[in-house]
């Protein structure tokens, strides 16, 4: 008997296979072609193939992955964050000292990198909303504990002393560089102020989008400093115009949102807060819903690409696809696409 065209096999449901198909003997599904193409001939050559070759090229046959629930370190909890779930593969961190208007302290610098290092390891997350909780998105770094301890080095003389400051402000560096490490898409919903450490911090988000009443300020030279934790190298790769970014680090002037989105700091600009942070949870959502192989490597690539040639660029893709392209889930969802799916209802295992 044949199933009705390409649907998803009842026999291998649960394996997350899907594929024209027809009932075998005593019930054991054997997989077709439908309308030809690589893709199908895969899926068909893994069925014919005997099940310990099928293995060795594919992996085994086994059910799809489940959540392996959150790292311990998420579930420990934050003292500056807080980490919510909001679907099965979507994480949501926000900024949470609002009574100092998320100003970055000596905890936040340390637990952004233990929290995106965690998110990093948890395989059912795929895609990470960054929003700050109350009036403001970030006042940037703690002024209060910056005078106090945050530059605050040992050391008996110059050398030493210089060594240490550089081994904290590579530290500081860190805490979003591990943004970017993280492998998957950071998507940051600012409302309110977006201010000195809060501006690098969004330039290492992949999306960025804002409401109406943001605004975004440089204002490391207000306080005596270069930027030195993103802004600098990142902010001219972001936005076309090295002028207005010269600009807007030796003055510190305001930018307002809808500047902020004419330049293309921010992609999106949203009436309010609410809106903004569900629109950055609904894109997470769709990216939640695709490949995390194709996502997390179509990320990977992106970021070599800013930093590299086009020709070293497409070198390392062409690497990186060698090995990728063999996922499981290029027949599954090339297949999802023949058969006008929506992604939401195709499984993808965890990665
Ligand atoms: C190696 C170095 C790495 C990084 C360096 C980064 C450099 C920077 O980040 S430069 C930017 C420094 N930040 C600022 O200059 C912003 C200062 N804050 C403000 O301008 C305002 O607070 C505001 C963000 C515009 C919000 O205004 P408002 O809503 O009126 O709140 P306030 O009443 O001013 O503040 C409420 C509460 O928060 C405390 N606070 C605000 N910002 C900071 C801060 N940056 N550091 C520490 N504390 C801050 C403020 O003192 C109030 O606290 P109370 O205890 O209630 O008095």
């Amino acid at each position: 008997m044949w199933g009705g065209g390409w649907e998803v096999c009842p026999t291998c449901a649960a394996r997350g296979r899907r594929s024209r198909y027809r009932e075998g003997r005593g019930g054991a599904c054997r997989h077709v072609t439908g309308r030809g193409g690589l893709m199908a001939a895969l899926g068909l050559l893994r069925a014919a193939l005997p099940p310990r070759l099928s293995s060795v090229l594919w992996g085994p046959h086994r059910p799809m992955a489940t959540a392996t629930g959150a790292p311990e370190r998420l579930r420990r909890g934050f003292e500056t964050l807080q980490v919510r779930q909001e679907q099965e593969h979507v994480l949501h961190v926000q900024l949470h000292r609002p009574d100092k208007r998320n100003a970055m302290n000596g905890a936040f610098w340390r637990e952004m990198v233990e929290c995106f290092q965690a998110i990093a390891q948890d395989s059912s997350c795929r895609a990470v909303v960054i929003s700050g909780a109350g009036a403001v998105f970030s006042a940037g770094i703690d002024l209060v504990e910056m005078g106090s301890e945050l530059l605050m080095v040992e050391g008996d003389d110059p050398a030493r002393k210089a060594w240490n400051l550089r081994r904290k402000i590579c530290a500081f560096q860190e805490s979003f560089s591990v943004l970017e490490k993280c492998p998957k898409p950071v998507i940051v919903a600012v409302h309110g102020a977006c201010i000195g450490a809060g501006v690098d911090l969004i330039c290492a988000c992949d999306i960025r989008y804002c409401s109406q009443d943001a605004w975004f300020q440089v204002k490391e030279v207000d306080i005596g400093l270069a930027a030195d934790v993103g802004t600098l190298q990142r902010l001219p790769k972001i936005v076309g115009s090295q002028s207005l970014v010269n600009e807007l680090a030796f003055t510190a002037r305001k930018m307002m949102a809808p500047e902020a989105q004419s330049c293309g700091l921010v992609s999106r600009v949203f009436p309010d807060k609410g809106s903004v942070v569900q629109a950055a949870i609904a894109v997470a959502e769709a990216i939640a819903a695709r490949s995390p192989v194709a996502v997390q490597g179509t990320k990977e690539n992106l970021l070599y690409a800013r930093d590299h040639s086009v020709p070293e660029s497409l070198r390392y893709m062409a690497t990186w696809n060698m090995g990728m392209l063999q996922s499981q889930d290029v027949v599954t969802a090339a297949q999802a696409a023949m058969n006008r799916k929506d992604l939401k209802d195709v499984p993808f295992s965890n990665l």
